[in-house]
This record gives structure tokens, C-alpha cells and sequence, in this order.
């Protein structure tokens, strides 16, 4: 089994929580791949440099003074303090955004009713896992950060969720995939303010009836409809729940939501 593990910026920017993910993460056997977000921790250094962060249903515009600050962010400090802290415990971390080995290839999101920027599209058919193949062959724990490019030179922001579940699925046809989501929640929560209204399984069911109870916003969407993708193109389990149940994720006694 290959865990494929996604980690959300509120966790980073927890240092407690992220520490002992990190430790929970090391400790966890056989091959693995951890996906990184940092969009709050983006949007804080943007500030500090006076490149303010716009967004479009929630949605980050990435301009080309953004597309510096997160390829900054994302690809050196986030990615680079997370394969330290790693190295640190023992796991044979080795960073990585979609750009090196030419993982993922992305086109920039088409212009439409909204100009997003330098976002990243990515087709699954067209990652390059080979070279993730050898790496986790030889041990190592490849660290993603949320960036990739176009082949031409320019790099391109996608959504970290988004990067999870297309090498999820890339990868299942090669291993057999467990895609882990790891926040600061329990689960899917049947009511956002209730952190103990955990939902244990969602199907596309239940998840029209969220829906039309209005029980599901932000960040938790594109989450979902990740999620889903992934279960629908190979990838055997996907499981949404707290960053410090990731262990027991791992193994038959899951916490958090099951997607199906
Ligand atoms: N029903 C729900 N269950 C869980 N989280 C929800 C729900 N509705 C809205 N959310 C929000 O979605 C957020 C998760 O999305 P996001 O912040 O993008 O996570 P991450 O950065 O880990 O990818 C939660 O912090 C929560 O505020
Ligand atoms: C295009 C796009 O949405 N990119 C995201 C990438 C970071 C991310 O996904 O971070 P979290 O997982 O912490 O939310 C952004 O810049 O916010």
C-alpha cells in the first residue's frame, strides 16, 4: 500500500500539531508521499511584502508578483523547513514540486469569465511518476510542494488538494493508493461550528443532501470534489480527517470520513 498524504496550511502554521504530524508521518511504514498546502502562510508573507492576496470564491487570483511570492513560499520556505524538520526525525524526505523531474505537468487555467492568473490545470494521464517510483524505490519520502509548470518555463500554482488526488491517481496504477487528507477538523463535519459532527462515510449521495442542507463551504469543497475524483479513477480508499489521526489512518481502525 502507498500512503499519499496531504497536509492543509493550518496545520503548518500549528507548531505543535505540525510537529507531532511530522512524527506520526515518520513513524508510519513502507512507502509514502506528503502533499503540502501554505496558502495562510502565502497570504501573511504577501502582506508583509505589500503584495496583497485577492481572491475569487475563495479562489486565489495569481498575478505575476503572486506567482513569485508562492513559488517562494511554497517551493523554498514551506517545502524546504518541512523536509528539514523530517530529516530532523529521521524520514529520508527529498523536496519536490511538479517542475522537478517534470512530475506534473500543468496548462495555465484558460481565461474565462475570471482571469485566475498563473494557476495550474493538471490531467492525471500526464503525470511523469516514473521517476516518484524510483525515489520511493530508494527509499526517500518525496515532499511536494503545491506548484507546478507549464513545460515552457513558467511556473504555475494549483491547489495542493488538487495535486494530492492527481498523484493518487497517477500512482494507482502502479501501487495500491490510500489518499489521506489531513486538516485541523475530524472529518467532514455535518455541522461546521459542531467539531465532534463527524460524518463517517460520504458517498455522492450524501453528498448531494450536504449540499442541499448548505452544511459544506470554503475550503472543504474543493476537498470533497477531490476526493471524489480520486475514488472515481483508481485510487482504492480515500479517507478526510484530522492531521493527528494520521496514524491510525494508516491502518484498518480509520478515523475521521471515508469517502466512497
Ligand atoms: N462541513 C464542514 N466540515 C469540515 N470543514 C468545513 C465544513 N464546512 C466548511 N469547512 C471549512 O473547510 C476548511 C478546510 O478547508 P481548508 O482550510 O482549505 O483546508 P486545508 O488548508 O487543510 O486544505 C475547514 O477549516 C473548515 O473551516
Ligand atoms: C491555485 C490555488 O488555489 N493554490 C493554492 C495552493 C496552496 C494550498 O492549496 O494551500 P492549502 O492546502 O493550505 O489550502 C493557494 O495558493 O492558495
Amino acid at each position: 500500500m502507498l500512503f499519499v498524504i496531504k497536509v492543509g496550511g493550518n496545520v503548518i502554521d500549528n507548531p505543535v500539531l505540525l510537529q507531532s504530524f511530522l512524527q506520526d508521518l515518520t513513524a508510519i511504514q513502507g512507502p509514502k508521499i506528503l502533499i503540502h498546502g501554505g496558502g495562510k502562510i502565502a497570504t501573511r508573507i504577501g502582506d508583509q511584502l505589500g503584495i496583497e492576496s485577492k481572491y475569487v470564491d475563495g479562489r486565489r487570483i495569481t498575478d505575476a508578483a503572486t506567482i513569485d511570492v508562492v513559488t517562494m513560499v511554497y517551493g523554498g520556505l514551506v517545502n524546504k523547513q518541512l523536509v528539514a524538520k523530517l530529516q530532523a526525525l529521521g524520514c529520508n524526505a527529498i523536496g519536490m514540486t511538479g517542475a522537478d523531474a517534470n512530475v506534473i505537468p500543468a496548462v495555465k487555467r484558460p481565461v474565462k469569465q475570471i482571469d485566475y492568473g498563473f494557476v495550474g490545470d493538471i490531467d492525471p494521464a500526464r503525470l511523469q511518476v516514473g521517476p516518484l517510483k524510483a525515489m520511493l524505490d530508494a527509499g526517500l519520502t518525496p515532499v511536494f510542494a503545491p506548484l507546478t509548470h507549464d513545460g515552457q518555463g513558467q511556473m504555475l500554482n494549483t491547489n495542493a488538494d488538487t495535486i494530492a488526488s492527481s498523484l493518487a491517481i497517477a500512482l494507482s496504477a502502479h501501487y495500491k493508493v490510500r489518499l489521506i487528507y489531513c486538516f485541523e477538523k475530524k472529518g467532514v463535519l455535518r455541522d461546521a461550528q459542531d467539531d465532534d459532527s463527524v460524518i463517517n462515510l460520504i458517498d455522492r449521495t450524501v453528498y448531494a443532501q450536504l449540499m442541499e442542507q448548505k452544511a459544506l463551504s470554503d475550503g472543504i469543497l474543493p476537498k470533497l470534489d477531490n476526493a471524489f475524483a480520486a475514488i472515481e479513477s483508481g485510487v482504492k480508499e480515500v479517507l478526510i480527517g484530522h492531521a493527528a489521526d494520521v496514524r491510525s489512518n494508516t491502518t484498518a481502525t480509520v478515523a475521521g470520513t471515508l469517502i466512497r
